[in-house]
Parts: structure tokens; C-alpha cells; sequence
């Protein structure tokens, strides 16, 4: 098996100390280094505190990259310029930005993965709830997280809005009349379903997805109750970003 040197941006953080184990672990993976702007990773690899300090000195086959919206976004964006391919599991880009890396990915003939979700039951989940938006037009999801959460809704929760809006007729859910009488009180909108931010202590990833009709109603709910259940999904992504030329946003659009 070929060997993938990996970089990891964000390597304290809960989602990176996991994928900081994971490389490690994986034999055919090497940690190069780390981007830590604090410097202050403990780690027995080069640790950079800025993206393009890092590929000056070295240059991986991949970075991972699990930060935060606005650094994710620039991380990716000097990635592909610098002819990384990378792996993104953070949440919080743009419409207009996921169009730019795109473009981007795409002149480079390069790879890369932007994953709302790298586990593989809430992939699942946002299928199924695609699958069933067919037969029940009037959705409410319902996404739940812990309080450190810096993004909402939660990029899964916008995700399986599009996937469901690839499907769906477009409708306006609820009374026509219907008034907020406390501004939020219905959530947010994508068209027309409505989306729900949970954030506690005590939770970690959690979303259930609510259909609605004429007597019945159905519920779609997936679990993450740790952060080494995404790193089977991380490690697919590094393997699979190798073998790719254009950016893949969503881990449906990979696995079979
Ligand atoms: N796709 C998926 O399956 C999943 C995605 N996520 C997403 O991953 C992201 C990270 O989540 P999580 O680990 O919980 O968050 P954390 O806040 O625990 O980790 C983010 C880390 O990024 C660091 N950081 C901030 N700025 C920089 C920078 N310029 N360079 C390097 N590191 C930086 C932070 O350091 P400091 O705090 O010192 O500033 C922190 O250690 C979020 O966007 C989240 O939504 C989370 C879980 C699953
Ligand atoms: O911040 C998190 O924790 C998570 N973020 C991702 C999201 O925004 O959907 C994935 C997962 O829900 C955990």
C-alpha cells in the first residue's frame, strides 16, 4: 500500500487529538507535522503555526484539516494552491466558498474531500432521510450538540437540507398564517423545512430528522457518542482523496 505523509491542522482540538491517534496508527500513513497557531502542540513531529510556513518546509500528500470555519476555509484554499490535496471535516463554509475550492480543486486536478460528517451512521442517516423526503414533504430536523460548538446549524444539519432539497418538491411547511411570537421560535429555513440547534453539555453530535403526515409521523435519528466514531471516515477520505482530480463535498458521494 502507498505511503501518505499527512499534515494535521488543528491537532489539540477534540477532532484533531483523534486524528493526530488515528495517523499514528495507521501504518501506511506518516505524520509529518502539525499547524498548531499556537505552537503549542505537544507532538514528536514539526510543529508550524502558520499553513504556508508548513509547505515551505515540507509539502504532504494530504492535510487534514479540523479547526474552525474561517481557518478551515483559508487551510483548504493554500492546500490546493500549494498542490495538497486536502481532507476537511470542518463545518461552517460558505455557499460561495464551496463554489471557489471547487473551481479551485478542479483547475488544480486535484482532490479534495469536504465532509460535514465522517461517520458513516450519520451518512447513512442523511440518506435515508433523503430517501424518505420523497414520500413526506413536511421535514423538521433537529440537530444536537455540545455547548463548545462554534457553527449552527451544524454543517450535517445543512447538508441533509441540500440532500433533501435535491428531492423534495420545494413547500412552505405549517400554517401560511404561522407567526413567530418569539423570534427563532421555528428555527432556521431552507426551503421551507425547518432546522433546530440543540447545545448542551453532555451531548456530542446527535441529529434526528422529523417527517410528518396525515396520521403518521416518522423519525430518522443517529448517534455519535465519541469522536473516534468519524475516524473511520477520516481514514477512507486520506485514502481515497489520493485517487481523486476534483473536490467531493460529502462522504455519499464516495463510499459505495
Ligand atoms: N466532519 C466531521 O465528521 C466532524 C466535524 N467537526 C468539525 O471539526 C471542527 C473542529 O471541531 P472540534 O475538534 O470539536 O473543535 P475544537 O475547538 O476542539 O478544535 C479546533 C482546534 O483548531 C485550533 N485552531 C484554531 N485556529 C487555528 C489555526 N489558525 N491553526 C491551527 N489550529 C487552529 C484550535 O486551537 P485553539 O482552541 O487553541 O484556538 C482548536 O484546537 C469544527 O468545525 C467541527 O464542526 C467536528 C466533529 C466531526
Ligand atoms: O462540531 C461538532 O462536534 C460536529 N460537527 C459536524 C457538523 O457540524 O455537522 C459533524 C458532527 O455533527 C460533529
Amino acid at each position: 500500500m502507498e505511503q501518505i505523509n499527512v499534515v494535521i491542522a488543528g491537532p489539540r482540538g477534540r477532532m484533531g487529538k483523534e486524528a493526530v491517534e488515528l495517523v499514528q496508527n495507521t501504518q501506511h500513513f506518516t505524520l509529518i507535522g502539525v499547524v498548531d497557531h499556537k505552537g503549542a502542540a505537544n507532538l514528536d513531529v514539526p510543529v508550524y503555526k502558520d499553513i504556508k510556513e508548513c509547505f515551505e518546509s515540507d509539502i504532504p500528500h494530504v492535510l487534514i484539516d479540523l479547526t474552525t470555519p474561517e481557518v478551515g476555509y483559508h487551510h483548504t484554499k493554500t492546500a490546493l494552491e500549494y498542490g495538497v490535496r486536502p481532507v476537511v471535516g470542518t463545518t461552517g463554509f460558505t455557499p460561495d466558498e464551496l463554489i471557489e475550492l471547487t473551481q479551485l480543486a478542479e483547475s488544480k486536478k486535484l482532490g479534495c474531500i469536504i465532509a460535514p460528517n465522517f461517520a458513516i451512521g450519520a451518512v447513512l442517516m442523511m440518506k435515508f432521510s433523503q430517501m424518505a423526503a420523497k414520500y413526506f414533504g413536511d421535514i423538521e430536523i433537529i440537530e444536537l450538540h455540545h455547548d463548545q460548538k462554534l457553527d449552527a446549524p451544524s454543517g450535517t444539519a445543512v447538508k441533509t437540507a441540500e440532500m433533501i432539497k435535491e428531492v423534495r418538491e420545494a413547500k412552505v411547511q405549517g400554517h401560511p398564517d404561522e407567526k413567530e411570537t418569539l423570534r427563532g421560535a421555528r428555527g432556521a429555513d431552507i426551503d421551507g423545512m425547518h432546522i433546530h440547534s440543540v447545545r448542551l453539555p453532555g451531548l456530542i453530535a446527535h441529529q434526528q430528522v422529523m417527517f410528518g403526515a396525515e396520521g403518521q409521523t416518522l423519525t430518522i435519528r443517529h448517534d455519535s457518542y465519541n469522536r473516534a466514531s468519524f475516524m473511520s471516515g477520516v481514514k477512507v477520505s486520506v485514502e481515497i482523496v489520493m485517487k481523486l482530480d476534483t473536490l467531493v463535498y460529502g462522504l455519499e458521494n464516495i463510499l459505495e
